[in-house]
């Protein structure tokens, strides 16, 4: 293990010391970092007000919550197309060579995704199909406030578009500095993508136009309602999704991002502090969490961190994420313990910075995506591995899933029964019904063979 010595280490970033520590399942979860300043449970009162606003009030709501929180004056929030069009028109050749690498990368992966239909011959003319169907419309949020994730785009559309998804939206803070619109380089990925129903609208709003539809007038233009809203963003957007799941799908509550990495000796302490920074910098609330049982690695990264954070862009932010109750060493026995305090974290990304990385990377259950060994950076995921970047956080990995083909997809059983078959388990049928005292059900079958 080599690495450049600091002056000074990082002290803020804290130790949580879980060695020879014997906890149940619920203990070691308690036991996490965690932040409660971004909880669902601190900003839920303010965003269920944002979202009755919006059903209630539509466009004059939207409105206001533009200026409030975005600082513009709307009339409107769909972006032109001749925008979308003047945008990719306007963007740097670098960056549109970049984004449609991200996207044949993206397309590759979800087009492989895609389920088959199965047809199953239960018995002879009994004829079952698992039938897999897109949802009808979909609307898609893309971030734009810390930064703006014009990434985000590709990793919405491109599952939808390969679900089959015939109608799709999207929708993105409006910019003070680009006139009210979503940031050019946003606009110019949704038309790259052939996307042209676009909106400025930012946070919790944007999810409740996109969940209870926004009635039109004479002058404006309804926001039609979708059936799954997708999307990365803050924790108004996470809380927002919480809350109106039921009348829409959502893909995941992929909200304030995180970092583990699971690491041992051999692993590189420059490699590590960078991964945690570079995550660290999506927001002050971000947490960056090294899980290791070498003291002597989570020195050096300490002493990374000191040496990486006080050149990095967004020092501000960054010191912030890192010194924050969410984020810190968890210092563990063994590789094996180290597993199972993953698995109780469950992040949104997981590192493998271990011998034997794959193997290690294969036996963790809990985590919305795995990056194996030192080549296979969280930023790479982020942009152009292929792998799509929405994912669970907040612990919700334990049951949630990343962005994918099967978040725009339902499936559908189709029954299909020939007399002779029906005739074959109606005995079953009726006396089934009879047993639940429901003898109309039997009689729904008797009468398909009744004499007239
Ligand atoms: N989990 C994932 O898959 C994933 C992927 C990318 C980014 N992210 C996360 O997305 C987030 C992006 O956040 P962002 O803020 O930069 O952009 P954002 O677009 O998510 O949020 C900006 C909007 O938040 C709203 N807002 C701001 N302050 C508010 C307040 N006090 N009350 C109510 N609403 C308010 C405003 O409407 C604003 O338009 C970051 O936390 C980042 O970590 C997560
Ligand atoms: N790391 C983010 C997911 O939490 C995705 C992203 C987009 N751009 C840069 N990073
Ligand atoms: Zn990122």
């Amino acid at each position: 293990m080599t690495s450049q010595t600091a002056p000074v280490t990082f002290d803020a970033f804290r130790t949580i010391d879980l060695r020879g520590a014997k906890l149940s399942a619920a203990e070691l979860r308690a036991a996490m970092p965690r932040s409660s300043a971004a909880s669902f449970e601190s900003v839920a009162g303010r965003v269920e007000e944002i979202l009755d606003s919006v059903r209630t009030r539509g466009f004059a709501a939207l409105s206001e919550l533009a200026e409030r929180f975005d600082g513009v004056e709307q009339s409107h929030p769909r972006v032109p197309v001749s925008a979308l069009k003047q945008a990719l028109t306007e963007l740097a050749p670098e960056v549109r060579a970049a984004l449609e690498e991200s996207i044949e990368r993206a397309r590759t992966f979800a087009q492989a995704q895609k389920p088959e239909d199965v047809t199953v011959d239960i018995r002879p003319g009994a004829v079952l199909t698992h039938r897999w169907v897109p949802v009808g419309r979909a609307g898609l949020y893309v971030p734009g406030g810390l930064a703006v994730l014009a990434s985000s785009v590709v990793m919405n559309v491109v599952p939808a578009q390969a679900a089959g998804v015939e109608s799709i939206a999207i929708a993105s803070p409006p910019q003070k500095e680009f006139g009210g619109q979503p940031h050019p380089v946003i606009l110019a990925a949704a038309a790259l993508l052939g996307i042209d129903e676009v909106y400025a609208i930012g946070g919790a709003q944007a999810i409740a136009a996109f969940a209870y539809g926004v009635h039109g007038d004479a002058d404006k233009a309804p926001i039609e309602p979708v059936n799954v809203v997708t999307g990365p963003g803050n924790i108004y957007v996470a809380t927002a999704k919480r809350l109106v799941r039921g009348v829409v799908g959502i893909d995941a509550e992929a909200g304030t991002t995180e970092i583990a990495v699971l690491a041992d000796d051999t692993a590189q302490p420059r490699l590590i502090a960078a991964d945690l920074i570079s995550q660290a910098e999506h927001d002050p609330n971000a947490a960056s969490v090294l899980v290791t049982p070498s003291e002597e690695l989570a020195a050096a990264v300490r002493a990374e961190l000191s040496v990486q954070v006080a050149v990095t862009r967004h020092r501000e932010r960054v010191e912030t994420a890192l010194s924050g109750p969410q984020s810190g060493v968890i210092l563990v026995n063994d590789i094996e313990q180290g597993i199972a305090v993953c698995d109780a974290y469950a992040a949104e990304h997981l590192e493998i910075h271990t011998a034997e990385a794959a193997t290690v990377g294969a036996r963790v259950r809990n985590a919305g995506a795995v990056f194996v060994g030192e080549y296979s950076p969280v930023s790479l995921g982020d942009y152009c591995a292929g792998s799509n970047h929405v994912l669970p956080t907040a612990g919700t990995p334990a049951f949630a899933s990343g962005l994918g083909v099967h978040t725009f997809l339902r499936s559908m059983q189709v029954i299909d029964y020939s007399a002779e078959a029906l005739r074959e388990v109606a005995g079953h049928v009726v006396n089934l019904a009879r047993a639940e005292d429901l003898p109309g059900h039997g009689d729904a079958v008797k009468v398909r063979f009744d004499q007239h």
